[in-house]
């Protein structure tokens, strides 16, 4: 083993995340509870990644596959550069669908690499891998929830991201809608406008405000907490089927939002009995994470590899 590096393999098992909730945009986001379970080793040489679930044919390999680049910028960060590397992923997070997928590969490449780096905490702290994480993935509303789990409020300084975790009150139940289309998240950012209207920020300002409120202590507010200007308007029309069930589960009452760019829908509030999106909807109901990222020694094991049920744990 190279000095430097830790022996043996190690894992991570980072959740799905649901971010902006509405009128938060790239501050506010949400953990829950499907994971995607990664491990990694140190090699003499080469870079092996194997994929099975979500992407598994479909992602590149080596050192363009999203986790081994974020492993290369924290080790860079770490100034350790390991000869190869092997690294194998369990994936049941959907990919570009608005559930934080890239930044969950983002969390686990940052987190893998620090735990095979000798003393690699002291030289990373908790605080650096926020910041290095939200670097790499443009805004820091996925990554903070999917490193310290439960609603997060995130921010970026001059120095770099920064966040809170709060504890969600009882009775939130997520229902996340997928559709079987993906959308990606730069297409999306792409359709926002460079300005708002002044009134459609200060509206903004307040349900945001009011939204911390409603999670965290009153989720009867959160109807009128999730009404959006910045930006789930602006993306409507390249999410014509996202804008209209987002519509329809707000006329029943239920606190509806494009979930991230979209093209998912989030429910924080339980859908009436009896509701039906349509066939091209998949319906998960997820408990909240609490936890957020968590690090072990050792390779997958039979749970971390069975591709459905160890994804609903937490
Ligand atoms: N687990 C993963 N491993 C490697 N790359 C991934 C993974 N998840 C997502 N990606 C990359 O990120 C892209 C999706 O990112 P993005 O558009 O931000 O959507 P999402 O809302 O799912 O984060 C995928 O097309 C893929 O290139
Ligand atoms: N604030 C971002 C959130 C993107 O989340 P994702 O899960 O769709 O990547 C945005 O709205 O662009």
């Amino acid at each position: 083993m190279p000095k430097n590096f830790e022996v043996g393999p190690v894992r991570v098992r980072v959740p799905a995340t649901s971010a902006n909730l509405g009128p938060g945009f790239d501050a506010l986001g949400l953990a829950l509870g499907l994971y995607d379970d990664v491990s990694a080793e140190i090699a003499p040489s080469g870079v092996r990644v194997t994929v099975s679930g979500q992407g598994a044919g479909e992602l590149p390999g080596g050192d363009s596959h999203l986790v081994v680049r974020s492993m290369r910028a924290a080790f860079d960060r770490l100034g350790a550069h390991p000869p190869g590397l092997v690294v194998e992923c369990v994936n049941r997070i959907p990919q570009a669908r608005g559930l934080g997928s890239s930044s969950a590969a983002i969390v686990a490449g940052v987190l893998l690499a620090r735990a095979l780096v000798v003393e690699g905490e002291r030289r990373l702290d908790d605080e650096a891998v926020l910041r290095l994480a939200a670097e790499l993935e443009g805004h820091p509303d996925n990554v903070a929830p999917c490193l310290l789990g439960g609603f997060t409020i995130a921010w970026t300084e001059p120095s770099g991201a920064r966040a809170v975790t709060r504890r969600v009150a009882e009775g939130v139940r997520p229902t996340v809608f997928v559709p079987g289309g993906r959308g990606l998240t730069a297409v999306a950012r792409a359709a926002l406008p460079a300005t708002v209207p002044h009134g459609d920020a200060a509206l903004g300002a307040g349900r945001a405000a009011l939204l911390v409120h409603a999670l965290t202590a009153e989720p009867a507010l959160l109807l009128p907490a999730t009404v959006d200007r910045l930006h789930q308007d602006y993306r409507a029309g390249g999410l014509p089927a996202t804008a209209a069930l987002v519509s329809e589960l707000r006329e029943a009452g239920v606190a509806a939002v494009v979930s991230g760019a979209g093209p998912s829908v989030l429910a924080l509030s339980a859908p009436p009995e009896g509701f039906e999106a349509g066939r091209d909807w998949q319906v998960l109901r997820l408990p909240i994470d609490v936890s957020g990222a968590r690090v072990a020694r050792g390779r997958l094991g039979h749970a971390e590899r069975d591709p459905v049920a160890a994804g609903r744990k937490s």
